[in-house]
């Protein structure tokens, strides 16, 4: 288990520039099994959910080349189908979320896709229904190995329906549009979740010979064809990470640059956080945010309610901010509710902020009342360990802004989603090791 060590209570100043998108990175490779031909991606970041899902991809057979860093040519002209049967796979295939994204592909290209009960946060329950449903509704005969978590699907051939999804599963759509691209005849998907993951990943089928309309709707139609291309496409930059940085210049009242994040997809997330009073300038392509020196006040409603920031599918705020954006409103003026709806365990890490100091009532399982200090008390250095991903970047945004030095063990959940994160918030002036 790794540990980093943070000396919290400095001031942070400097440029900072985002990672490619881990969640749009795991879709996009594993597109790549949907084509014999080569495929270029672009801005994959070096974390470890991505390294092991390539790992993965090359165990099935894929020939990867790493042409520079983030940069990677895949071809699955030779794929091993045996593989999905082998122990490695159940070990592999279990140890991320994004995994279960092979199973799509597979189905449609090969007639068959297998998938351990895939890993990821442990922030609830994380079921796969509508990955299944989508499948089970385009023809694949479907079934579960209840002693070893195993899922399978196999079809001839899928064949285009109309399906109207039970929920917007991001992944889960990512799946069904993987699967329908191949199918005979069109498939109708409604409710499907529009994430810039989503986007880009239709766009990218679209580069390689697929048919999708409604790109950036809920209501996406895709007729099948019979072979798809090759194509080079680039990954977004990770707007979670983006909104982990806001987070962090205004918890440490830095002065930070964030470069290039593409604002046009970024959606309600600069909003969200000028909700939060915090200061973010649009600067070309970049976000500027001056350091808050008065700090920073939680607006009202119009009506002088206080401010509920709850998430919701795209376009509606990320879950996976959530975490950062209560944090960060434990040194606010003024208070809020945090409202955390899809996830019912993702909130209890907020016991280690209350023994730093945080003035939060947890209300429930999926809300949390914040009473900010406004910076006339500081919150104290701990101990404590990363349960997940979101709620070990905010620890670590808590221990940045801490006086004293702060211990975060379990720090793998953080890498499964920050590239060389230690590094990086040294270049801008942290005191952060890894120990
Ligand atoms: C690898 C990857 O891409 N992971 C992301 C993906 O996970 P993943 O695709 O696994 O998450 P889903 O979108 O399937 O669902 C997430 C949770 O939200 C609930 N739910 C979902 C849709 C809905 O309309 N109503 C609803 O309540 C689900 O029951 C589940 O508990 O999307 C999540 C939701 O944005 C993000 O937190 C994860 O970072
Ligand atoms: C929940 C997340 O990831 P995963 O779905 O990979 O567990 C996340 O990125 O916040």
């Amino acid at each position: 288990m790794g540990t980093f060590k943070i000396e919290g209570g400095h001031r942070l100043k400097g440029s900072i520039t985002p990672q490619g998108a881990k969640n749009e990175a795991l879709q996009v490779l594993c597109a790549v099994l949907l084509t014999a031909e080569k495929v270029t991606i672009d801005n994959i970041p070096d974390i470890r959910d991505v390294n092991k899902l390539i790992l993965l991809l090359s165990n099935l057979g894929v020939k990867i080349q790493k042409n520079a860093p983030g940069s990677y040519t895949f071809q699955a002209d030779d794929i091993n189908l045996k593989y999905l049967e082998s122990e490695a796979f159940k070990q592999e295939g279990s140890s991320l979320r994004g995994s279960i994204m092979i199973v799509g592909p597979l189905l449609a290209r090969f007639g068959k896709g297998y998938i351990p009960k895939p890993g990821g946060d442990k922030i609830g329950r994380r079921r796969l229904d509508t990955h299944f449903e989508g499948f089970m509704r385009l023809g694949a005969d479907f079934r579960y190995n209840r002693e070893e978590y195993f899922y399978g699907v196999e079809a001839k051939k899928l064949k285009g329906t109309y399906m109207l999804l039970d929920e917007a599963s991001v992944t889960g759509t990512a799946n069904i549009i993987m699967a329908a691209v191949l199918a005979e005849g069109v498939t109708t998907i409604y409710n499907a979740a529009c994430e810039p993951y989503i986007q880009q990943l239709s766009n990218m089928l679209i580069s390689m010979g697929a048919k999708i309309e409604g790109v950036g709707s809920n209501l996406l139609k895709i007729e099948g064809v019979d072979e798809l291309g090759g194509c080079t496409h680039r990954v977004l930059p990770d707007m979670i990470e983006i909104g982990s940085w806001v987070g962090l210049a205004a918890m440490t009242r830095s002065e930070l640059t964030i470069k290039n994040v593409s604002w046009e997809n970024l959606g309600q997330i600069p909003d969200v956080f000028r909700k939060m009073g915090i200061t973010l300038e649009k600067k070309g392509d970049d976000i500027y945010i001056p350091a808050h020196e008065d700090g920073y006040e939680i607006q009202s409603y119009i009506d002088g309610s206080v401010l509920t920031i709850a998430d919701a599918p795209w376009p509606g705020f990320t879950p996976d901010l959530l975490s950062i954006a209560l944090v960060v409103s434990t040194q606010a003026r003024g208070s809020v509710l945090i409202h955390q709806k899809m996830f019912e365990s993702r909130l209890f890490f907020v016991d280690k902020l209350i023994d730093m100091g945080a003035k939060i009532i947890l209300c429930d399982p999926h809300r949390a009342n914040v009473i900010g200090h406004d910076f006339k008390s500081t919150l104290k250095a701990t101990t404590m360990t990363s349960p997940d991903i979101r709620a070990g970047i905010s620890l670590l945004i808590a221990a940045l802004s801490a006086k004293g030095t702060s211990t975060i063990h379990n720090i793998e959940q953080i890498d499964r989603g920050y590239e060389r994160i230690d590094e990086r918030l040294r270049a801008i002036g942290a005191k952060i090791v890894r120990v």
